[in-house]
């Protein structure tokens, strides 16, 4: 298999993202990071921009062992030297000269003809060449520019020493067949078999970054430029999880390979995403929250039976946990089972099918469950207590400057009850009214409310003790509606103390509600 080199460059092209700024320190443990992930070149910055960026390629260079340290310089005389100094203890060490290939780049930015820019490249690589063998030389804009030109400046460069040609898309405007067919002409008229290797650099202004660079692969390249998430000048470069990844699963198509340990992508996502602050969107191919994640009832269900049915590769590969169900509105039975299973719960299949069918309402609402709010629903509802009392509709007013008012209509043993009552507060009304409807006046003797997975947006679980003469009965409700889950938790206590009853001497309900409202 061929071997494509990765060139890193998080901490040049990446920073240059825009409102990203990295510390000495971050940038030293982002490139110690990149050479435990194995990357073959680390361009480390561009040492002219300022003393802060010399210091930090500088020290890159003294104490990162094992990637090849590179720095940028433009084609000018003092870019190179701060270039070569800054590199100049690294083992390995490499400058990146580079000048541009587009007219609209020569016109107007460096206001130079082509054949200006030729002796220029020419001069500058052979400069460069003065402090190491390893000499890059790159050419924006290149899609943008005439061939013949693009041609002759490679020609020149490779004549001057450069060991690696790269052509940068550096405005995202080609498209892979385009890209992947420069790279080849490249190859075969420039190139022409010499000992020179060929890189990509691709940027994503129309999404196609990741895709160009494969392109380029195909067709000759040996060096891909990437960075960690993808980051980067405007919509950012191609990203290394992804070239890596795709290189690796669809070997039998590229039949080439990278030295990456993939199982270091992850955390370096992750420490890429901290220090920038460049947060991964959620569905990010590799990276992403959801990318190993399944939420549709078919999906879960097949990759419960194989994870093959909608997994192309394993999480574990790339340093994640294994691929999660996450529980939502779009789940299935057989989802929902296995994650009961998991939690430790084995409900008959009954007592299962009404509680999919609350997580449903529910989920329908709030959107996805964790763990702890499907447990907390589980111990809620699973107890096989008659639902001799339960809500059919509930409403409350509250407000500053308003009296409390709740109304409810519940499902009794004497048929539909609505009844409506005022309250110290909401909770106050709703329990008032659940009282007035279930003729029993329970005294309330704790109550407790709790977000479930302490965020405002997480499940609400409630706990009341009740006491009804002598008896102590306890209830627990949850609902993404903390007034909800208060009803739910008042009459699931009392639910249990009509249950408690009858397991002893089945008392008629009305024995009950004699005792209920006596006490
Ligand atoms: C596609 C890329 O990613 S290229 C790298 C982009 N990265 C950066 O720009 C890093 C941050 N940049 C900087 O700190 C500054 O721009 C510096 C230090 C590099 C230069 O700063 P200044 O000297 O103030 O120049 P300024 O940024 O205003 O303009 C850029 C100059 O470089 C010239 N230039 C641009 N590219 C090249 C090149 N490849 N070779 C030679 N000169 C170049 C421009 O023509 C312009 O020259 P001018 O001042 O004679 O008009
Ligand atoms: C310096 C070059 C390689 C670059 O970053 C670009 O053209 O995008």
């Amino acid at each position: 298999m061929r071997h494509i080199r990765i060139f890193d460059t998080t901490l040049r092209d990446g920073e240059q993202s825009p409102g990203v700024a990295l510390s000495v320190p971050q940038k030293l443990e982002i490139a110690h990071g990149l050479a435990r992930l194995g990357v073959d070149i680390i361009e480390a910055g561009f040492p002219i921009t300022s003393q802060g960026d010399f210091e930090c390629v500088n020290r890159i260079a003294r104490e990162v062992k094992g990637p090849v340290i590179c720095a940028l310089a433009r084609t000018n005389k003092a870019d190179i030297e701060r270039a070569a100094e800054a590199i100049a203890p690294a083992e390995k060490r490499r400058i990146h000269v580079f000048t541009s290939a587009s007219r609209v780049h020569l016109e107007y930015m460096l206001r130079k003809t082509p054949e200006e820019v030729l002796e220029l490249s020419e001069a500058m690589v052979r400069y460069a060449k003065e402090f190491t063998d390893d000499v890059e030389f790159s050419a924006q804009d290149v899609m943008r520019a005439d061939f013949d030109f693009v041609k002759r400046l490679y020609e020149v460069a490779i004549a001057a020493g450069a060991t690696t040609i790269n052509l940068p898309d550096t405005t995202g405007y080609g498209v892979p067949q385009e890209y992947g067919a420069l790279i080849r002409r490249i190859r075969d008229e420039v190139v022409r078999g010499r000992d020179v290797h060929i890189s990509v650099h691709c940027h994503d202004d129309l999404g196609m970054a990741t895709a160009n660079a494969l392109a380029g692969v195909e067709n000759g390249a040996t060096q891909i430029e990437c960075t960690i998430n993808g980051i980067g000048e405007r919509a950012g470069n191609t990203a290394l999880e992804e070239v890596v990844m795709a290189l690796y699963t669809r070997r039998d198509h590229y039949r080439a390979e990278t030295r990456i340990h993939t199982r270091e992508i992850y955390r370096m996502s992750r420490m890429v995403e901290r220090y920038t602050g460049m947060v991964v969107q959620p569905n990010k191919a590799i990276v992403g929250d959801n990318a190993f994640a399944h939420e549709s009832g078919i999906h879960q269900d097949g990759v419960i039976k194989n994870k093959e049915t909608y997994e192309i590769m394993n999480a574990e590969i790339v340093g994640r946990q294994a691929a999660v169900l996450v529980l939502g509105k779009h789940s299935g039975r057989n989802a929902f089972r296995k994650a009961l299973a998991e939690l430790g719960f084995n409900l008959p299949e009954e007592q299962l099918q009404n509680l999919f069918l609350r997580f449903k309402e529910i989920a329908d609402t709030k959107g996805a469950l964790e763990t702890d709010e499907l447990r907390a629903l589980v111990e809620s509802e699973s107890v096989n207590t008659p639902q001799l009392f339960s809500i059919e509709q509930l409403q409350f007013f509250s407000g500053y400057g308003m009296l409390p008012t709740a109304t409810v209509r519940l499902k009794t043993p004497k048929g539909e009850v609505t009844t409506t009552a005022i309250g110290d507060g909401p909770v106050d009304a709703v329990y008032k009214a659940i009282s007035e409807a279930i003729e029993l006046q329970p005294e309330l003797e704790l109550y407790r409310v709790e977000s479930v997975t302490g965020s405002t947006e997480a499940l609400g679980e409630v706990t009341v003790k009740l006491r009804l003469g002598e008896v102590l009965t306890t209830g627990h409700g949850v609902s993404p509606d903390i007034i909800e889950a208060s009803a739910r938790a008042y009459l699931d206590a009392v639910n249990r103390f009509v249950a408690g009853q009858a397991s002893k001497h089945p008392p008629s309900l009305d024995e009950v509600q004699a005792k209920g409202a006596a006490s």
